[in-house]
């Protein structure tokens, strides 16, 4: 930036006030038909955007420049929002035309990650959330979630757990939070979402009441049932600032609040969200179980499922009725794609919704609006003829808002075209002076051609034109080979190279008439246009509502579709709680096996009585894994009213599920710990309730074998001695664990079966009962292409270390781990110093030992430590 501040420009003088009050954006500065760039923005946009850099003089320094065409603005908004920089728009507040000295400027909207409005920046499947956390000082969150996109409002109170939870599962694009707690904000929720800090007094719960009620046009909170939530109403006022912060004042589609209730939900922790790759794909990207389930007909419909994965019901009413619904619409095809192809042509309502009061709905939008209007009356209707009564409901939610529809359908033109400013949108037959207007200019424009052809005809000039630009307007365009024909009385305006242009005075008052009338027809235009759209500031909430159902059915529809095509079947959610799966299969990796394999289906059963806890073993590869997670995503399943991949499926009303992968299965950036693997463990250990569904995979694999085996041992002693009596589904290679069956009454011992042919090893992937005794690791290394002599190598190793465990340690180590006391990791059990110490001791006949020589014996061995 210029340092010589008195030599400024009256431009640059107002560039640098404007972008002092923006100094962490990056200003876009309009002057004409650009927008520029100074300083160190200019260095940033020519980086960002690949723009040229140029210097421009400006007076005593030199000062960075770098600029694109006005028109350009989305392309390139989006390019510098992508890239995790706030952009400033800064625009010219009166007619450059009308102004006297400079024209007034000012920032007319701020564009950040969490307030994104514009097309380009957002993801029609994907909600995008700004998230608002007010923290309390001891272990209580305030939560909000805004998509100024959709207008959709959520607020939330819980600990830590809690606000990890939803951030994970709302996956903000922007987090905003007190300055004061920056560093406790970075530590906990580290590095995962763009983040904004803001100044303290801004949470404050009677400013954030006060913001609030002016919001919804309340007198209190009441109807919103958000009233024991103050630490959220402290984060939702928070939002609304930041909006009027970020020049966002047309806020009217933002209509009200919902609050999740974390009891209303199964809860699933953020591990759980992210170990059972119910978003994303695991660490390496690829399928989700959204990406399976998404076969929904509109945005809002796919917004509404990635919710619904996140948040299952836990009223069992609730669920049966989605699942009835969905059986309804598998046994009525006619209706579902009668349904389905209306949605289809639904569009993102929604979005367009919140359009309106931002004014950056255009005419193309408008109409496509009132289409999705009569779509929603076809829908409407459908429904209601129907006997399932969760569809007759979800019919008499609808609300076509027909007039508006109609009156936008009977004034906007068939294909109307996507930019307000130009007109020609409105249909003939609505305004009077309109229609009078529009004839004068088309008749005007066939005066001009007759006009073209009289005067080509008097003076012989065959090729003459009628043409137009900004600069003179209407012209005669003569070429070269027939100058000499132009009569005298033409004004010559430009020559070209190859013709003349010529302007005669009967030309210039046809053109006023014309351009005069074309300048009315806008104008009309747009205030028709207008008056559309403030009429339809009254449907705002009733349009939303409408979105809302429709995203419902979407979903429904969605469900019974996946049922038909996968093979899903209805599960019998119960308040029971036995659990009993019949030839489960996982959807995700069902669906991803390579042509020709066929996913091999399990039975599984859980009860309280004999089968709380399942101990599974198997060799690597076998399928462990892929079998506890379906357990888990069959549940949750269930819990969205989808039907299941299952032949049939027992499920009982589950309140939590956990999972847990060892630190080894979870090598993500920073979190390979065992620490990580322990203080997740002790989160659930912390958390069981009666209803809950525990899977853990590993567990106890990230530390030294003995360390490892006892804490899983005493983890499942603890599950099991739990009065609440958790299912728990625990995946070891561990199979001493299998012990736990001869000791615990519900505890039961499973394997993963396969095949050993010609030294190879053939997973038939089917669970049975018992443990197994091998890890079988060494047949993976084979297949996973290490060379011959390494895996030979491997195998004689094996070979004696089994040997030597045979002798004596398994059975020792399962004495200490029952209760026995033995420190067996002082002493590595493959040393010279262990064997050293076994071989004295059997050395030694106790009967005839005498105390004198057992101490001495004693001394000996402790100098072997030594
Ligand atoms: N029931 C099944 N039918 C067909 N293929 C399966 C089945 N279960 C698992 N697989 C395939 O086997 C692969 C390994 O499964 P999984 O990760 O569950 O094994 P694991 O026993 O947990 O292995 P590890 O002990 O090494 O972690 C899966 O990626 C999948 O491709």
């Amino acid at each position: 930036m210029s340092k010589g501040k008195t030599a400024e420009t009256p431009l640059m003088q107002q560039h640098n006030a404007i972008k002092q009050k923006y100094p962490d954006a990056v200003l876009l500065f309009r002057v004409g038909d650009f927008y520029e760039t100074f300083g160190g923005d200019a260095i940033i946009a020519s980086q960002v955007l690949g723009i040229t850099l140029t210097k421009r003089n400006n007076g005593t320094a030199d000062n960075e420049l770098a600029g694109f065409p006005y028109h350009a603005l989305d392309t390139y908004l989006h390019k510098l929002v992508k890239a995790g920089y706030r952009v400033a728009i800064c625009d010219q507040l009166e007619d450059p035309k009308a102004a006297k000295g400079i024209v007034k400027r000012g920032v007319t909207e701020m564009v950040t990650p969490g307030t994104a409005t514009n097309d380009k920046l957002l993801d029609h499947g994907t909600n995008n959330f700004l998230a608002a956390l007010h923290y309390n000082g001891t272990d209580r969150y305030g939560m909000a979630f805004l998509d100024i996109s959709t207008g959709e409002f959520l607020i939330a109170e819980g600990d830590q757990e809690a606000a990890d939870k939803l951030l994970s599962g709302f996956k903000p694009a922007e987090v905003i939070f007190q300055r004061q707690y920056q560093k406790r904000f970075k530590e906990t929720f580290a590095g995962k979402y763009y983040t904004y800090t803001l100044d303290e007094w801004i949470f404050q719960e009677h400013y954030a009441h006060e913001l609030l009620l002016k919001q919804f046009n309340t007198h209190s909170l009441k109807g919103f049932g958000v009233e024991s939530l103050s630490l959220g109403q402290v984060a939702a006022g928070a939002v609304l600032h930041y909006l009027k912060e970020t020049e966002h004042p047309n806020l009217q589609h933002i209509t009200s609040m919902q609050r999740i209730d974390q009891a209303d939900y199964l809860w699933m922790d953020r591990f759980t969200i992210r170990n059972l790759e119910l978003l994303g794909g695991g660490y390496d990207g690829g399928n989700s179980l959204l990406t399976v389930l998404d076969n929904t007909a509109t945005p809002m419909g796919a917004r509404m499922l990635k919710r619904w994965i996140v948040f299952p019901l836990k009223d069992l009413g609730r669920i049966n009725e989605r699942l009835d619904l969905v059986e309804h619409l598998i046994l009525q095809t006619e209706l579902r794609q009668h349904l389905v192809q209306a949605m289809k042509l639904c569009g993102d309502m929604e979005r367009l919704v919140s359009k309106i009061p931002l004014k950056k709905i255009n005419p193309r939008e408008l109409l496509q609006l009132a289409r999705s209007l009569k779509q929603v009356d076809i829908i409407k209707h459908a429904c209601a003829q129907s006997s399932n009564a969760y569809l007759q409901r979800l019919s008499d939610a609808l609300n076509p808002c027909l007039s508006i529809a109609g009156k936008i359908i009977s004034e906007v033109m068939e294909n109307p075209p996507a930019v307000a400013a130009k007109g020609g949108f409105i249909q003939n037959g609505v305004h009077t002076e309109l229609d009078g207007l529009r004839a004068i200019a088309t008749n005007g424009k066939e005066y001009l051609l007759q006009m073209q052809q009289q005067e080509a005809d008097r003076t012989g000039i065959s090729s003459l034109k009628v043409g137009f630009n900004n600069v003179f307007g209407y012209f005669l365009e003569v070429t070269n080979s027939h100058k000499s024909k132009v009569p005298p009385e033409w004004i010559r305006k430009q020559t070209l190279a190859n013709a003349e242009r010529y302007i005669t005075p009967e030309l210039k008052d046809y053109e006023e008439k014309i351009t005069g009338a074309e300048e009315k027809i806008l104008a009309i235009e747009m205030q028709l246009f207008e008056g559309l759209v403030n009429e339809l500031q009254d449907f705002l909430s009733c349009i939303q509502a409408n979105a809302q159902v429709v995203a419902t059915l979407d979903c429904i529809c969605c469900f019974a579709q996946n049922a038909l095509q996968f093979n899903y079947k209805k599960p019998e959610v119960h308040n029971g709680e036995d659990l009993t799966i019949s030839e489960g299969r996982h959807p995700v990796i069902e669906r991803t096996l390579p042509p020709g394999d066929v996913y091999v289906s399990n039975d599984l059963k859980f009860n309280k009585e004999d089968q709380q806890i399942i101990i599974l073993t198997g060799p690597n590869m076998s399928g462990k894994s892929a079998l506890l997670r379906q357990t888990a995503i069959i549940t949750l399943m269930a819990h969205m009213g989808s039907f299941v991949p299952a032949v049939a499926a027992h499920i009982p009303l589950t309140d939590k599920i956990f999972t847990r992968v060892g630190a080894s299965d979870n090598l993500n950036a920073g979190e390979s710990t065992f620490m990580v693997e322990m203080n997740e463990t002790a989160s659930i250990i912390n958390n069981i309730s009666p209803r809950c569904l525990i899977l853990l995979d590993e567990i106890g694999r990230g530390t030294s074998t003995y360390d490892g085996i006892s804490i899983a041992w005493s983890i499942v002693e603890y599950l099991h001695h739990s009065p609440h009596q958790p299912k728990t589904f625990f995946a070891t290679h561990y199979h001493e664990l299998n012990e736990l069956e001869n000791k615990l009454a519900r505890v039961r011992n499973f394997h993963v079966t396969n095949k050993e042919i010609g030294g190879k090893i053939i997973f038939l992937r089917k669970l049975a009962e018992g443990g197994s005794t091998h890890s079988f690791g060494i047949h993976v290394a084979r297949m996973a292409g290490m060379p011959p002599e390494l895996i030979n190598r491997a195998n004689e190793v094996l070979t004696q270390l089994e040997q030597k465990h045979e002798s004596n340690d398994n059975r020792q180590n399962l004495q200490a781990l029952s209760g026995q006391r033995m420190q067996l990791n002082i002493f590595d059990t493959h040393s010279q110093t262990f064997d050293e110490i076994r071989n004295a001791l059997n050395n030694v006949d106790i009967n005839r030992l005498t105390p004198v020589e057992a101490l001495l014996k004693l001394n000996e061995i402790k100098g072997m430590i030594k």
